[in-house]
C-alpha cells in the first residue's frame, strides 16, 4: 500500500490532558511542589516527557536540578502506563479512521509520547487496532519536531504518498522539514492561533477529515 495517512496521538485523536494532569500532580505532590491547574499542564504537552518534566520544574524554580529531572523522568513514565481512565477519544475520530482505513489508506501514529504508554491508551480506548505501525518519542533518538520519527513511520508502512495530521506547532513543524502536507486539528494543544500554524488543510469535525484527506492525496 503506498499511501498513508499518519496521526499524531495527544490532543489530535484523543483528550489524553486530564490524565496528563493527573499524573504531573501525583508527581508534583510526591516530590513536595504545589500541584498546577490543567491549563499549564496542557500548555507542557507537545514535545515529549522529558520537555514536560523540564516545564515542571522550570515553573517550580528548579530547572538545574538534573538528578531530579531524571529521577522525574523515570517515575513520570512509569505512572503514566496506567493514567489512561480520564482520557476520551474525540468526536468522530472512529467514524473517520472507519472511513479512511477502507479507502484503502494505510495508518500510522507518529507521537512524542513514549511507546508504552501509547499503547496502552490506545487499548484502553479500542483504538490500537487501527494502527500497525506506531512510532513513539521514545522509539528513535530523537523526537518531532526532527523529521525522522514521521520518515521511519512512512517507511514502516512502505508509504510513499502521505498526510500528517497533527494538532500543534511541533507536527506543523516536522511535516514541513520532512516535505509532507499537514493537516491541522483545530481542538488540540495548539499554542497559537491557527493562522500562526503553517497547514494545507485545517479541521475541527472528525466527520471533515476523510473528504480532506482525498482531496489532498488526489
Ligand atoms: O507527549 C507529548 O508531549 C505529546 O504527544 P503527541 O506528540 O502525541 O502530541
Ligand atoms: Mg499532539
Amino acid at each position: 500500500m503506498s499511501r498513508a495517512v499518519i496521526f499524531d496521538l495527544d490532543g489530535t485523536l484523543i483528550d489524553s490532558a486530564p490524565d496528563i494532569h493527573a499524573a504531573a500532580n501525583r508527581l508534583m505532590a510526591q516530590h513536595g511542589f504545589a500541584a498546577f491547574t490543567p491549563d499549564e499542564t496542557r500548555s507542557f504537552i507537545g514535545s515529549g516527557v522529558p520537555h514536560f518534566i523540564t516545564c515542571c520544574l522550570t515553573a517550580r524554580g528548579r530547572a538545574g536540578d538534573g538528578a531530579l529531572r531524571a529521577r522525574m523522568i523515570e517515575e513520570f513514565i512509569a505512572d503514566y502506563e496506567t493514567a489512561v481512565t480520564l482520557t476520551q477519544v474525540y468526536p468522530g475520530v472512529m467514524g473517520a479512521l472507519d472511513g479512511l482505513a477502507g479507502a484503502d489508506l494505510a495508518l500510522g501514529l507518529c507521537t512524542n509520547k513514549p511507546k508504552g504508554p501509547a499503547h496502552a491508551v490506545l487499548a484502553h480506548l479500542g483504538l490500537d487496532g487501527y494502527f500497525p505501525v506506531i512510532i513513539g518519542g521514545d522509539s528513535l533518538t530523537v523526537r518531532k519536531p526532527d523529521p525522522a520519527p514521521l520518515q521511519a513511520t512512512a517507511a514502516a508502512l512502505g508509504a510513499r504518498d502521505m498526510v500528517f495530521v497533527g494538532d500543534s506547532e511541533v507536527d506543523a513543524e516536522t511535516a514541513a522539514r520532512a516535505g509532507v502536507p499537514f493537516v491541522l486539528y483545530t481542538e488540540g494543544y495548539r499554542k497559537g492561533p491557527v493562522e500562526r500554524i503553517t497547514h494545507d488543510r485545517a479541521f475541527s469535525d472528525f466527520t471533515d477529515l476523510p473528504g480532506l484527506i482525498t482531496d489532498l492525496l488526489s
